[in-house]
């Protein structure tokens, strides 16, 4: 009998397993709007021409492969804190950021993870009601508690900006509050500048640590500055702030597993010890990160012509997808006689779109009409081509109705 009888299977996960089931799907008809990666209208993975520009000119070099430092490679992290910050931010100049390259926008979270639970055992992290998927999984893995605030209306298909100030203030004096710094996942739905203003009031007023997760800067406005409006907002204010970045979808180096975890503290040398103690929590997670999409940011970032051209290849990625809500937002208008305002699909930004299916009428678009999504009703627009809005137009309407 093997040792391993006790070990249960365990279930699909509710956003990678969908590209599974998809893969699974041999109908000509199937859409794969589950997973939150960029496809072209050809509905194909898109290498962005910079990246194979940069990777040209780094093979051109034949570099080493060495290990990096467990902090990861320094030119990337002076480029990830300037991208984030700004390069001329005081907090840069001071050296009050403490930045480790790590495995991804999700590899930072889980080493933030890991240092709460070390320094800060008694604190909570307070994360959005919905959120990204793999949150919860992170902290309880890392064994950090949480609790929700309250984020998306279904009434109006907007922000419970009342209900989720209302959380914040009500939790305990200290907690940890993860905030999505721009195209909120799943729903789409940002704060207005004036609502990030009274959050930072609120998580300042309560000493409330602010926990920013950056997976879409440039790629929800298009504007790798405008993308950075809420943590420069806080970090001008003066507040400490942890913030976890990733490369994945506006460079595209999604399996590159290229991010990093940023904190900016108030005091000069903090800085140097946050540092030193992120990286002896990385070192029996996974040692160091890897070197060939560290290469590729800092090869951009510090090159200003391809610098420039990713920024127009973001800018590209940015209105396609808007070009696909538009769409779908005309095609449904047409298509659907309820009178059901499909408005709230324009109201949202960056990659995915919170329909209201429920899990039901999800099942249905799968089952029915070969769409796969997440089942809380997500849909990613990056997997939906012009061509294709009407299909899902149509797919929705028979769904919901
Ligand atoms: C808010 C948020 N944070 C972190 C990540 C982690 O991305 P990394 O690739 O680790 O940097 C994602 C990716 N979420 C996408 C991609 C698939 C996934 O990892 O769930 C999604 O929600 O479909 C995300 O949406």
């Amino acid at each position: 009998v093997s040792r391993f009888e006790g070990v249960p299977m365990a279930p699909p996960d509710p956003i990678l397993g969908v590209s599974e089931a998809f893969k699974a799907d041999k109908s000509d008809l199937k859409l794969n709007l589950g997973v939150g990666a960029y496809r072209t209208e050809e509905l194909q993975p898109y290498v962005l021409n910079v990246v194979k520009k940069a990777e040209n000119l780094m093979l051109e070099k034949g570099e080493y492969k060495e290990y990096l430092p467990i902090e990861g490679l320094a030119a990337f992290n002076k480029a990830t804190a300037e991208l984030l910050l700004g390069a001329d931010n005081p907090v840069i100049k001071q050296g009050l950021v403490a930045t480790l390259q790590s495995l991804s926008g999700t590899g930072s979270l889980r080493l933030a993870a890991a240092f709460i639970q070390r320094y800060f055992p008694e604190a909570k992290v307070l994360i959005s009601s919905p959120t990204w998927g793999n949150h919860k999984n992170i902290f309880n893995d890392a064994r950090v508690p949480w609790s929700e605030y309250r984020y998306y209306d279904p009434k109006t298909v907007g922000l419970d900006f009342e209900g989720m100030i209302a959380d914040i203030e009500a939790a305990p004096e200290g907690s940890f509050v993860l905030l999505h710094g721009c195209a909120h996942n799943p729903t789409g739905i940002d704060p207005t500048p004036e609502q990030w203003e009274k959050i930072a009031d609120v998580i300042q007023e309560k000493k409330h640590m602010p926990f920013f997760d950056v997976a879409y800067q440039g790629f929800a406005s298009g504007s790798l500055d405008e993308d950075a409006f809420s943590v420069r907002l806080f970090v001008k204010r003066g507040m400490e702030v942890f913030v976890a970045q990733s490369y994945s979808k506006n460079l595209g180096l999604y399996s590159e597993r290229i991010g990093a975890i940023n904190v900016v503290c108030s005091a000069p040398g903090v800085a140097d010890r946050v540092k030193s103690q992120l990286k002896r929590l990385a070192r029996p997670m996974y040692s160091n990160p890897p070197i060939h999409g560290a290469r590729i940011v800092a090869n951009v970032v510090g090159d200003p012509t391809m610098f420039g051209e990713w920024k127009q290849e973001m800018e590209q990625m940015a209105g396609r997808i808007k070009n696909v809500r538009q769409k779908l937002y005309d095609s449904l208008s047409v298509k659907d006689k309820s009178g059901k305002d499909w408005s709230f699909i324009l109201r949202q930004i960056g990659m995915f779109s919170y329909t209201g299916l429920n899990k039901a009428q999800s099942d249905n678009m799968t089952d029915k009409w070969h769409v796969y999504m997440t089942k809380d009703g997500r849909i990613s627009l990056a997997g939906l081509s012009l061509a294709k809005c009407d299909y899902l137009a149509d797919a929705i309407i028979d769904s919901f109705h």
